[in-house]
């Protein structure tokens, strides 16, 4: 059997321009000349700077991490305090708390104030009382211990950190977890659920004309309490797992939505979701999945909704217009480490939902795409 070779397309000006400039820009000399000459000077310097951040993100991250275990943000909420007074109260050495203060400075997470003082900074100033943003940053740290090696991650996969804390990615029969395993990932995703649930219900018009919410991959029913004090009349079913349902009942009951939710366990890999919601959410979930559960996940959606039902399709999208790092690089190894999903861009889902079904496809805009972005969708009859 003869294999044929592709033709090898020939190079737009594309390419030619880019080859140049790799030319260039990898000749030692020519950037000591750009460095020096002042038109070029400014470029290259914001190049060397960006280079920089880039060999550097993980001490930044760490710096941040400090800062939320010492809980300087919530301590400085009241107003700034002397680099002694944090020093006594985050118990560090006096020259261990300059060090840090001077970095959180540094990165805009903190500011010098008059007499001495620190105060929060502009990046620093939304995290008091952020408690769902300050466990994202603790839960970090697996993330970054499964990451100590790229290439072995890449070319194995393996076991991991995180494969091992979203118990399902990895799960053959994940409706068979117990509620000790799904804890920890529930109460994290519940905990930053608020200021996703504002962003989206914000974005999505009609709500109120639903009869059901379906919110499937639902987790401990954040979204639903979100979206029920929007709708009043809105009823709320939340599918997930069983362990996880149950937590999400507990949650809805303890919220005063005993009434009008029903939470409901089950494994969206095994079989058909519940009927009769004409509203059904995907809020951060197809991402961990892969193509062909995606494209079934989508399946189910559609073929449980009645004609004119909706699907809200909410997530972080690749290829997010002055975010793209976020998409490809930070979700793309997020998920590599985790072992299932990656993140897909908004042509990808639309085909998705072509695929899936879905007729009319309309893409309202969140306030900030880098947080979730979202596709509604639209059961033909
Ligand atoms: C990343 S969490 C998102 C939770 C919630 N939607 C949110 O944004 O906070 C994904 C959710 O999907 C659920 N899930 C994953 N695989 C599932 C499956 N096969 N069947 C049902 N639920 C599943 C998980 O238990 C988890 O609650």
């Amino acid at each position: 059997m003869s294999a044929t070779v592709p033709a090898e397309a020939a190079p737009s000006w594309r390419d030619r321009a880019l080859g140049l400039r790799d030319r260039l820009v990898s000749d030692p000399r020519f950037r000591r000349l750009a460095a020096r000459f002042p038109p070029t000077r400014a470029l290259a310097r914001r190049r060397a700077g960006a280079l920089f951040d880039l060999c550097a993100g993980f001490v930044y991250s760490q710096v941040l991490l400090a800062c939320v275990r010492l809980r300087l943000f919530d301590l400085l909420r009241d107003g700034p305090l002397t680099a002694a007074e944090i020093a006594a109260r985050a118990r560090l050495p006096p020259e261990s708390a300059a060090r840090l203060l001077g970095a959180a400075v540094s990165l805009g997470l903190l500011d010098r104030r008059g007499g001495g003082r620190y105060g929060l900074g502009p990046l620093g100033a939304a995290l008091p009382g952020n408690d769902g943003l300050a466990a994202m940053i603790e839960h970090h740290a697996i993330l970054y211990a499964d990451l100590a090696d790229p290439v072995a991650l890449l070319r194995d996969g393996g076991e991991t950190g995180l494969s091992r804390y979203w118990a399902y990615a990895r799960e053959a029969a994940p409706a068979g977890l117990a509620e000790e395993r799904v804890a920890d990932y529930s109460a994290l995703m519940a905990a930053s659920q608020a200021m996703i649930a504002e962003e989206v219900l914000d974005a999505f018009p009609g709500l109120a004309r639903h009869c059901a919410l379906m919110d499937v991959g639902g987790g401990e029913g954040a979204f639903l309490m979100a979206a029920a004090a929007r709708a009043p009349a809105l009823r709320l079913v939340l599918f997930d797992l069983p362990g996880v349902a149950a937590r999400g009942r507990a949650a809805l009951a303890r919220a005063g939505l005993a009434a009008r939710a029903e939470a409901v366990g089950g494994d969206f890999r095994a079989g058909a979701l519940p009927h009769g919601s004409d509203l059904v959410s995907l809020v951060r979930v197809l991402h961990d999945h892969d193509d062909a559960q995606a494209l079934a996940l989508l399946r189910a959606a559609h073929d449980a909704l009645p004609p004119g039902g909706r699907l809200l399709l909410a997530e972080p999208m690749a290829g997010t217009p002055g975010a793209e790092a976020m998409g490809e690089a930070y979700f793309g190894f997020y998920l590599l480490a985790m072992g299932s999903g990656r993140p897909r861009g908004e042509g990808e889902l639309r085909a998705f939902l072509a695929r899936a079904g879905f007729g009319r496809v309309t893409a309202p805009r969140t306030r900030v795409p880098l947080l979730v972005r979202v596709l509604v969708a639209e059961r033909a009859g």
